[in-house]
């Protein structure tokens, strides 16, 4: 039976999008078939996905609602060079020919609008309110922010998608996380998604799909939205989503694919109508003080493994559940951290700004606040990494480049960098890194480096000290 309730914003998304529903019920119920409003294409998950319709010799179905761009495997200098690694340059090349191929829009290496993918969809405005936004990449997720339902697929799926512009989906759960009060001053949509993840572990969300609610989101820019929904997959979600608002149809208005004139007038009151309904039930809810919150940063090798910045490095023998304590233990190992030392006095070796999750112009703005007229540490490798060439060339018009350079920071072309190892931008073993990326997994920054997750403001703080910092211990 159809819930007789109100329903949530990602039900409404969902049932706007379905083709033909899933006939059956409870754990007999089959999929439904999803309309894909935008697929978004990089080139690690796309290859075997061309062969595919290749081999059936299917063209693309709707090559108008996709969109690629090269990221994972970019070099982020000397980027007019060919790419020196042969695995990254087939992947590279591979994706340019099945493009030119299939007719599919591509921004490769120096264009104007490449970037990771993530940072290029909402900075073309083409991702939008109430879409379905799919792409062969967990952190798709990000896209939600604008209330769109966004979800990573796997290669087959991406195949589905290429041929038929839908995809078969089960029902998912929802999750309310609800954050009362304000952020302190300080305090970043970063630290808030890391305490999240801390709360409801890195398997909390699975099944659901979030919607984050409350005052303190709707407080937040876009950016600091995207970096909230960004995480939501490393909490295991399906997605994540924010009700779209002003301050959505602010950061969309005049985009080169928001729509224009009479049609903006009639998008706007369409996204209006997208907001959970008063009576809706959620399968699960949180809630979260925001006021109580601190700068948050990751001590192990999962993003679920986190605490305040003033805490210390968890003692695994006082974790009262075994699984958590082996884990514990396994991650401190790796990282090579004794429990008891406050998380303040570990030192770095490398500071990383940039990846999907705090790549935009404001995550930049942030840091060079906190660089403006200080240096990096003595031994203090940072890279500052923009998440698209936009990204940059607005950094540059700002002066922010000059500012990160003069502070003794890399200023590079944008990529996903040193987010994970697929490109030259890689820790060497047992090197320790402030990255403002979202994953902390052994060895995803390059093998055996050590990754602690942080915002953007705890990065640059981290390179000007030289040990885990906020901003309020400068000076
Ligand atoms: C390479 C890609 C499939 C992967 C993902 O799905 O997320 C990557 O973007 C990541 O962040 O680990
Ligand atoms: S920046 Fe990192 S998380 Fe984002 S798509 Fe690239 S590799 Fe994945």
């Amino acid at each position: 039976m159809e819930k007789m309730a109100g329903k949530t914003l990602a039900e409404k998304v969902w049932d706007q999008h379905v083709v033909v529903r899933g006939t059956g019920e409870g754990a007999a119920r089959q999929p439904d078939l999803i309309y894909i409003d935008l697929h978004l294409v990089h080139e690690v998950t796309s290859p075997q996905a061309f062969d595919g319709l290749r081999l059936a010799d299917r063209p693309v179905r709707r090559p108008d609602l996709t969109i690629a761009t090269e990221d994972h495997n970019v070099p982020t200098v000397d980027i007019d060079k060919p790419i020196a690694d042969p695995v990254s340059r087939t992947q590279v090349e591979t994706l340019r020919r099945n493009c030119e191929e299939f007719g599919i829009r591509l921004h490769p290496m120096g264009d104007v609008e490449q970037g990771i993918v993530h940072v290029v969809g909402p900075q073309l405005g083409l991702t939008q309110p109430g879409m379905t936004v799919v792409c062969g990449d967990s952190h798709t997720s990000t896209h939600g922010a604008f209330g769109a339902l966004a979800m990573g697929i796997g290669t087959s799926e991406v195949e589905h998608v290429l041929a038929t512009q839908t995809l078969s989906l089960r029902p998912f759960k929802t999750m309310a996380i609800t954050v009362d009060g304000a952020l302190p001053p300080g305090v970043t949509s970063k630290d808030l998604i890391l305490a999240v993840i801390a709360r409801i572990g890195t398997g909390g969300g699975q099944g659901y799909v979030l919607e984050y609610r409350g005052e303190a989101i709707r407080k937040l820019s876009m950016e600091a939205r995207m970096t909230i929904c960004n995480m939501s997959i490393e909490a295991g979600a399906r997605a994540g989503m924010i009700a779209p608002d002003e301050i959505t149809y602010e950061f969309l208005k005049g985009r080169p694919h928001a729509p224009q004139g009479a049609d903006w007038d009639a998008a706007v009151a369409a996204w209006e109508q997208l907001k959970t309904d008063e009576d809706a039930v959620f399968d699960a809810e949180v809630h979260i003080d925001g006021s109580s919150l601190t700068p948050f940063v990751t001590w192990g090798t999962n993003p679920g493994q986190g605490a305040p910045l003033g805490a210390s490095v968890p003692d695994p023998e006082a974790m009262a559940d075994e699984g958590e304590r082996l884990a514990a233990e396994k991650a401190l190992r790796y990282m090579g951290l004794e429990p008891g030392t406050p998380l303040r006095e570990v030192p770095v070796d490398t500071v990383f700004v940039g990846s999907c999750t705090n790549g935009r112009i404001e995550d930049l703005r942030a840091v060079a606040e906190v660089l403006q007229g200080r240096k990096v540490a003595d031994g203090v490798r940072m890279l500052v990494v923009p998440g698209s060439m936009r990204v940059r060339a607005q950094a540059e018009a700002e002066g922010l480049g000059e500012v990160f350079t003069a502070a003794g920071a890399e200023w590079r072309q944008a990529g996903c960098s040193m987010c994970l190892g697929m490109n030259p931008d890689q820790l060497a073993p047992g090197e320790r890194c402030a990255s403002t990326s979202n994953r902390n997994f052994e060895g995803r920054q390059g093998k055996g480096g050590r990754t602690h997750l942080v915002s953007p403001e705890v990065a640059a703080a981290t390179a000007v000290r030289g040990t885990l910092s906020a901003p309020a211990d400068l000076d």
